[in-house]
């Protein structure tokens, strides 16, 4: 038997439950609030005004058992709550992955976009469910409801992959997404 073969998981049927849109055996729920998008948001104050007013969930990431570890397939489900901050529509923080290596999102309900940003070129992906969106290594990447009710997708990555978030910080993601009139309005990043 190999050494891999006996860490950290065994072999494990996990039931993906479709209408609650949930995993089980279930691993940690993340919860992120408005307070934890310090900085990302372009309109400083209504981000203020939002904590201010009952810091909100933004977003929840429910993982399934496999953890994020060296050679895992790690699986989650995030949920973004639907709505904008001063027009700009909510998110997860997004990251890139130190270790460049792939990803996976599959649309499981509602619509959102897919904003990846390799450093020189932005990329944008609608998602609605039944789209499995491509993260190709070295693309840092962000979740973005464009709609009015909550979007779901489920996440499989590398569990060794890690997340870095100053690098999103530093370099933003090419675009911001804002609620248009017809639709997701992308403008330049520093605008
Ligand atoms: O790590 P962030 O940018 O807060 O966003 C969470 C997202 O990242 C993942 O953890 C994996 O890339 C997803 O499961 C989830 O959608």
């Amino acid at each position: 038997m190999s050494a891999y073969s006996t860490v950290p998981v065994p072999p494990t049927a996990i039931r993906f439950d479709t209408r609650n849109l949930t995993l089980e055996p279930a691993g940690p729920t993340l919860v992120r609030r408005m307070s934890d998008l310090d900085g990302l948001f372009a309109d400083r104050e209504a981000w203020q005004a939002a904590i201010d007013d009952g810091d909100p969930v933004v977003y929840t990431v429910a993982s399934s058992l496999v953890p994020e570890t060296d050679r895992e397939l790690p699986q989650s489900i995030t949920t973004i709550h639907p709505g904008t901050t001063a027009g700009e529509f909510w998110m997860t923080k997004g990251h890139q992955h130190p270790e460049h290596q792939g990803e996976i999102y599959l649309g499981l309900r509602g619509t959102g976009g897919l904003l990846m940003f390799d450093g020189t070129e932005t990329r944008y992906l609608e998602m609605t469910p039944d789209t499995i969106g491509y993260i190709p290594p070295g693309w840092a990447h962000r979740s973005i409801n464009t709609g009015d009710e909550p979007y779901s997708f489920l996440a499989v990555y590398p569990g060794g992959a890690g997340h870095d978030y100053g690098w999103v910080l530093e370099h933003g993601l090419g675009k911001r997404v804002y609620a248009g009139r017809s639709g997701p309005d992308l403008r330049p990043f520093g605008s």
